[in-house]
C-alpha cells in the first residue's frame, strides 16, 4: 500500500477558486482584462457584460496559470471565457450571449450584483 500524500498546492488552487465564486456573485474568469480582453471570446463576453451595466468581478487567467489548469476541472467546462452567478457556471461566450439576446442574463446579473 502506497501513502497518498495530499497535494496540498492544488487543494489550495481549488480553496482559492470556490473562495473567488463564493465571494464575486457575478465573476467571469477570462483571457485578458475587461479593458484589454485578449482573446474574441472574451471580448464577446465583456460587450454583453458591458452593456447590462453592473460590476463584476474578473479574474486574467493568462496571469494565473494554476486556475486557467485547475478551474477547468471544477467546473467540468473546459474552455474560458466562464461566468459564474451567484456560485453556479452559466457558461462560456456562446451560453452568455444566448442568455442575453433571450432576456435571461440581464435580469440575473442585476438581482446579484447592485448598481455601483
Ligand atoms: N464556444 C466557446 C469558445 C471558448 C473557447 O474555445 N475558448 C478557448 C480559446 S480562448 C479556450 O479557452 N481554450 C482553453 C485554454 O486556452 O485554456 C464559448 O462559448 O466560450
Amino acid at each position: 500500500m502506497t501513502e497518498q500524500t495530499p497535494n496540498t498546492a492544488a487543494n489550495d488552487i481549488e480553496q482559492l477558486i470556490r473562495n473567488q465564486i463564493k465571494d464575486n456573485k457575478v465573476i467571469l474568469y477570462m483571457k485578458g482584462t475587461p479593458q484589454f480582453p485578449q482573446c474574441g471570446f472574451s471580448a464577446k463576453s465583456i460587450e454583453v457584460l458591458t452593456q447590462i451595466g453592473r460590476p463584476f468581478a474578473f479574474v486574467n487567467i493568462l496571469e494565473n496559470p494554476e486556475i486557467r489548469a485547475t478551474l477547468p476541472q471544477i467546473a467540468n467546462w473546459p474552455t474560458f471565457p466562464q461566468l459564474w452567478i451567484d456560485g453556479e457556471l452559466m457558461g462560456g461566450s456562446d451560453i452568455i450571449l444566448q442568455m442575453y439576446q433571450s432576456g435571461e442574463l440581464k435580469p440575473l446579473v442585476e438581482a446579484n450584483s447592485p448598481a455601483a
